[in-house]
């Protein structure tokens, strides 16, 4: 059995340990750097990235999870967590963690397209197809060589592994498809 802690400072956490438990393994709700020694893994969880980001600092969780993660802790961040993720945004706003070589743009649906949801086999993950939802959903604009492209959705990516990092733009814990659960808890397995 696994334990897996999913960030709770803000956003959608509850869903992701439900997830978690429900497929046999244990979930914890992360608000202390103490909490990081502890895990085989981390999720990020969708929400809103701007005050995730600030909340990462002022509970002094930021540079601890940066040198785990570098350090090979699992992680995936889901939406907001993949925008937590990344070296570099799209436009003016600075990154948070810096971690995964990947450029993000928020919101990058627009408000016409602000959420929808999707039904689609995703090679390497899942032979069956994946339902995914979008919620004022980032995806990836530019990502470096060391990147694996899981899967685009009309020609944007929006599902990539890096090592020990996994990141979605989509909401894999807002279904009830545990797929996406199962294959982080593999990433744990191998690393
Ligand atoms: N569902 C989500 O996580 C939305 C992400 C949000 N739009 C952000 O920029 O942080």
């Amino acid at each position: 059995m696994k334990k897996i802690g999913v960030l709770a400072l803000q956003g959608a956490f509850e869903e992701h340990i439900n997830m978690i438990k429900s497929i046999g393994h244990e979930a914890i709700e992360i608000r202390k750097s103490e909490q990081l020694d502890d895990i085989d893994g981390i999720i990020l969880p969708g929400g809103e990235s701007t005050a995730m980001g600030k909340l990462l600092d002022d509970f002094k969780i930021k540079e601890v999870l940066i040198n785990k993660i570098n350090n090979g802790l699992p992680v995936w961040g889901t939406c907001a967590g993949m925008i937590l993720l990344a070296k570099e945004l799209d436009g003016d706003e600075d990154a948070h963690l810096k971690v995964m070589d990947i450029k993000v743009r928020r919101n990058a649906y627009g408000s016409q397209l602000d959420s929808f949801i999707n039904k689609e086999l995703i090679k390497g993950v899942s032979d069956k197809e994946i339902p995914m939802v979008f919620i004022r959903a980032p995806y990836i604009v530019g990502a470096s060589e060391d990147v694996d492209l899981l899967h685009s959705v009309d020609n944007n990516i929006v599902a990539v592994r890096q090592k020990n990092m996994l990141a979605t733009s989509f909401h894999p814990e807002l279904t009830d498809d545990t797929t996406f659960h199962e294959y982080f808890i593999n990433m744990t397995n191998r690393i």
